[in-house]
């Protein structure tokens, strides 16, 4: 019975993460990329700045939107990581000229 316990109180606490991962803060932002510009330049040059940090934004592209939700996930809730690769997505997206 004490294993049980024990699973049911660690289950409990998986559910009461997801839960604090689902509701803490994040950073949304939709970027309109100028119609002829290819989304998919825009989110290599992001994904390389991503993979040097180590520190990767949830995001989904229709068209020319890419919509992207950035937080940590280990907080959970925002970090300087967070402020640091939003303020390279809106630098790659500005010296770009991708913006509309
Ligand atoms: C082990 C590895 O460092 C972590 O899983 C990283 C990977 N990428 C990540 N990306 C984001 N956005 N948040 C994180 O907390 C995060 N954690």
């Amino acid at each position: 019975m004490a294993l049980r316990r024990t699973l049911v109180a660690a289950g409990a606490r998986a559910m009461s993460q997801k839960e604090a991962q689902r509701q803490c803060a994040k950073l949304s932002q939709k970027w309109r990329l100028l119609a002829e510009a290819e989304p998919q330049g825009f989110m290599s040059r992001v994904a390389l700045c991503a993979e040097k940090a180590d520190h990767h934004p949830n995001w989904s592209n229709v068209y020319s939107t890419v919509d992207v939700t950035l937080w940590t996930h280990d907080a959970p809730g925002l970090t300087e990581k967070d402020f640091a690769l939003a303020a390279q997505m809106d630098a790659i997206a500005e010296t770009s000229g991708l913006i509309e």
